[in-house]
């Protein structure tokens, strides 16, 4: 394996930036700081006027839905999922998926992501695209219990669990994926705990994302889907959180009790028009928060640098304080705690010796980042997702100066373009 050394940039670690160098070895960080003279390395990146950070982590989406990017916009969650995104999804094939997953792989590695955990089906064709394009992942076969396929989806996670966790050099990591409270009745969640805790697996749920969905979850069982989910045993596992809008204070209690980690999508929020989680509180409390796009059906991009904006901004108009969410919470939520809230935490999501060499390098040279008064003010108020130049998982160059090195991107634009197109027209009725 190589060694790689990032010379004379400037590098995001413990909160704060500062001049250094970063050594790589192999594929973990083997220095951050002055790097021994006669530290040898295959090669030298010269990050002059350039922010060296750990890749950002996407902790909640469903890839491929790239391929409904702009099928079905304005619409509320209910309705949309019902009435748009089911049935097409009901055609789906495992190669559309892969294709799907490729596009919206390119487009995270472009925008300096390096992790994410994804909820989908034929996730056997998720691996695939995964460990092709050499980016880290949390994947899960989303399960309903109201579908069709509820037995099928436990058969299948199992499988998928034993087949690729831990697969692509470690790169993936299988976890449990029941969809939601209001598609997965109690009976069901018991079983998917027991499958989890069989083997040794975490969740990773939707929980409290609309008004709906908690008022009909306290009409059918008389509490919170928090509360509900805490009764039925889920949160003994590690539980990865999608949204989580809605709480009282007493989910939030449980919520950081149970060590459950939240993805915030404050995107998707906003776009579905769900609300506004309340994550200044969630933080308060000691909650590990993540930020995530969720689809790109709801969103409609995978663009975390933008998503770090969203969620600091939109964290101050729900609770008019322009203190909530400031810039560097942006980033650590997005970075550090977004690894933690994919069970990666101490593997990724820091530049420290030992950690993955998980790496996003954004070049300040644009108009809009200056003047440097606070460099991570920039990245998150100013920053566009075309400022990132580099990107390296694993020790492996990704994006190297603008150019992904794993994944044909003409290919996968004409594929994925096409396939979405079919997808949504078989559909149609004249
Ligand atoms: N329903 C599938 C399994 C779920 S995969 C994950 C699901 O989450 C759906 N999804 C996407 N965005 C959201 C969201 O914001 N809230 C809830 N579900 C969503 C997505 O369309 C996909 O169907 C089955 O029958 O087996
Ligand atoms: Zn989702």
């Amino acid at each position: 394996m190589a060694r790689i050394l990032l010379k004379n940039g400037e590098v995001y670690a413990d909160g704060s930036v500062t001049k250094a160098d970063v050594a790589i070895d192999g594929s973990v960080i083997a220095g951050v700081g002055e790097v021994a003279a006669g530290w040898q390395a295959d090669r030298v990146i010269d990050c002059t006027d350039k922010l060296i950070l750990p890749g950002f982590v996407n902790t909640h989406t469903h890839a491929a839905m790239t391929l409904f990017r702009s099928y079905a916009d304005d619409m509320a969650l209910m309705e949309w999922l019902e009435t748009k995104i089911w049935p097409a999804e009901a055609r789906l094939t495992g190669d559309d998926v892969y294709w799907g997953t490729l596009l919206a792989i390119a487009e995270m590695i472009r925008s300096g992501t390096t992790a994410f955990a994804d909820m989908y089906f034929f996730m056997d064709d998720v691996a695939r695209a995964v460990a092709e394009s050499g980016v880290r992942a949390a994947l899960s076969r989303g399960m309903a219990g109201v579908a069709p396929t509820a037995a099928q989806a436990l058969t299948e996670s199992e499988a998928f669990y034993r087949d690729w966790h831990g697969g692509a050099d470690g790169r993936i990591t299988v976890m449990m994926g029941p969809h939601a409270p209001y598609t997965c009745p109690p009976d069901y969640i018991k079983k998917v705990t027991a499958l989890a805790a069989k083997l040794g697996a975490e969740i990773h749920i939707h929980l409290a994302e609309t008004t709906g969905e908690v008022a009909g979850c306290v009409k059918e069982h008389g509490k919170s889907p928090i509360a509900l989910m805490n009764e039925l045993g889920l949160f003994d596992l590690g539980v990865l959180a999608a949204h989580c809008v809605h709480l009282s204070a007493e989910d939030i209690a449980i919520l950081k009790e149970k060590k459950v980690r939240v993805a915030h999508n404050p995107g998707s929020n906003m776009k579905l028009a769900s609300g506004a989680a309340p994550v200044p509180s969630l933080l308060a409390a000691g909650v590990t928060v993540g930020i995530g796009t969720d689809g790109a059906a709801s969103n409609n991009n995978l663009d975390m640098v933008e998503e770090m904006r969203l969620a600091a901004l939109l964290s101050k108009v729900a609770t008019l304080d322009p203190l909530a969410v400031p810039a560097g919470q942006a980033v650590d939520m997005a970075t550090a705690m977004g690894a933690e809230a994919l069970g990666l935490g101490g593997v990724t999501g820091k530049l420290a010796p030992g950690f993955k060499a998980d790496i996003t390098i954004v070049d300040m040279a644009a108009s809009h980042w200056h003047p440097r008064h606070d460099r991570l003010s920039l990245l998150v108020y100013s920053a566009a997702a075309a400022d990132v130049h580099t990107v390296m998982v694993d020790g492996k160059v990704l994006l190297d100066a603008g150019r992904l090195t794993t994944i044909d991107e003409e290919r996968v634009k004409r594929e994925a373009g096409a396939r979405g197109l079919r997808l949504v027209e078989s559909g149609r009725k004249p």
